[in-house]
């Protein structure tokens, strides 16, 4: 991970060829190995900043805090377009024309596929106490993803980049003006990485008519994206054998459910068939690494180190790691650390961190912090959510303002335990803050780990029950409106 660059100009950048007119749309072609096309000025600036403010103020629309699809952190999305039906209508009235008398000719032709569709639209937000990136990812579900940026582009350092191959490094940057779009197909590995500011982008899914989706009902996956595999790409192999992990969990987990339901046969059956789904990704991942896809290097480690296989695991994650994927890297490093399968070689763990890190993988910095190498380490962590780093770097902040930022992000990025716990530490007394114990122990009650539990009997005593509820909301629910 680059340590926070001060501007988007000074990350790697996507380059385009010259300016083409296609159907009356004006193109530029990404000098990328995939086809993806930069689409200047897709809505003007008022329209872009119009669907942004009615996505904040529209009653039909909501950023939403479910978990998300690749990284199972809240999402921050707001949905606008769904299986082919509005969900936030104001939205969806600005974005009509847009899509269908300029973007749906221009896509059925680009893409080959007279049928092509809205299936989902939807805003995503980046804000400083939220989500700070979006991990490289395949939108394997749509035939074309187009991304609208509802931002100028002072208003944020970093963005939206794509990625080509499985090495961070290979990572470029889209340099978005408000309102431009950037539009790609199934089989671009991209993301977002936003280093500081705030993002809002506009996401909007194609697929031809059959294959409309609605939210979270991809887990089949498209004929478009199976051809693909089956040409034996290693990515499509990978994308299709994880979609199969994550459906033998989704099956593991009704199993367990239907078994607590005491329905015995059901639960079998449902057991059957999510080991037959979990045998399935295991033999995809091994065919997509002999493809020579490095993600699923990293499963196929995963798994020869759960069946004991100690050396293979090692040999996946340093080959996935020389390929630059930033969590190959701390995975290998711990190897070395505990001499699991190798020989034990701190230095040699340190040096493999520290490529994790210059990665994005935000574990291999915070895990640096935590070894006693540089604080800076500490911050880069921070900056892109990593929960405890937050936390830890919220005890030293400037200011209880930069504090309570740092404890926000935690708390969006799945540190909610202890961030809580931290914020009711930091309403009992901070430099700027008026010490307040009520608040505190709405905080403390909130969080509900052990931590927050001593604190809350070392306030009031012997803790009452309604308080040990880690779901119970807070005692002052004006005040906590106010902050979040
Ligand atoms: O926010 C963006 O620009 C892109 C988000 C994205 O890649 C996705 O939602 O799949
Ligand atoms: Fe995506």
């Amino acid at each position: 991970m680059s340590s926070s660059p001060a501007k988007t100009e000074s990350l790697p950048r996507i380059a385009f060829d010259a300016p083409a007119c296609v159907d009356g749309m004006h193109e530029r072609r990404a000098r990328l190995p995939k086809r993806a096309y930069l689409l200047p000025r897709l809505l003007s600036r008022d329209q872009a900043t119009l669907v942004r403010r009615l996505a904040e103020s529209d009653p039909t629309a909501q950023f939403a805090r479910d978990p998300d699809t690749v990284d199972r952190l809240p999402t921050f999305e707001c949905a606008v377009f769904d299986g082919g039906q509005p969900v936030a209508t104001s939205v969806c009235r600005v974005l009509e024309p847009v899509v269908t008398e300029r973007l749906l000719p221009y896509l059925r032709k680009r893409f080959d596929c007279s049928s092509l569709e809205l299936s989902q639209a939807l805003i995503r937000r980046y804000l400083p106490t939220e989500r700070r990136e979006h991990p490289a990812h395949f939108d394997a579900h749509a035939t074309a993803t187009v991304v609208v940026s509802l931002c100028a582009p002072d208003d944020y350092v970093g963005g939206y980049y794509a990625q080509p191959t499985s090495d961070a490094a290979s990572a470029r940057y889209a340099s978005l003006d408000v309102g431009d779009a950037f539009c790609h197909g199934h089989d671009l590995r991209h993301g977002v990485r936003v280093f500081s500011g705030a993002r809002y982008s506009l996401v909007l899914w194609f697929t031809p008519r059959a294959h409309r989706f609605r939210r979270r009902r991809t887990s089949t996956i498209p004929p478009w994206h199976k051809e693909a595999a089956d040409r034996g790409e290693a990515d499509a192999l990978y994308n299709v054998a994880s979609r199969d992990a994550s459906e033998a969990a989704r099956t593991a987990e009704a199993a367990r459910a239907e078994r607590g339901r005491g329905g015995f046969a059901a639960a079998e059956a449902l057991e059957l068939k999510a080991a037959e789904l979990a045998q399935r990704a295991a033999d995809g991942h091994e065919r997509a690494a002999t493809a020579g896809s490095a993600d699923a290097m990293l499963n196929v480690g995963v798994l020869r180190y759960n069946s004991g296989d100690l050396a293979g695991a090692a040999a996946c994650w340093r080959e996935a790691a020389q390929r630059g994927k930033g969590n190959a890297c701390r995975y290998y490093a711990r190897c070395l650390m505990r001499g699991e399968g190798v020989r034990e070689d701190r230095a040699a763990a340190t040096r493999w961190l520290k490529k994790g890190a210059s990665a994005g993988d935000a574990s291999s910095a915070y895990s640096l912090y935590l070894a006693g190498e540089s604080d800076r380490y500490l911050a880069m962590a921070a900056a892109s959510g990593h929960a405890a780093a937050c936390v830890d770097l919220a005890k030293t902040a400037s200011s209880s303002r930069e504090a309570l930022k740092l404890l926000r992000r935690a708390v969006a990025n799945g540190g909610a335990a202890v961030a809580y716990c931290a914020l009711g530490r930091l309403f009992l007394g901070a430099p700027g803050l008026v010490p307040d114990p009520s608040a505190a122990a709405g905080f403390f009650a909130r969080s509900g780990n052990a931590e927050a539990q001593a604190c809350l009997a070392a306030l009031y005593g012997p803790v009452p029950r309604i308080l040990r509820d880690p779901t119970a909301p807070p005692s002052r629910e004006g005040r906590m409106l106010l902050l979040w």
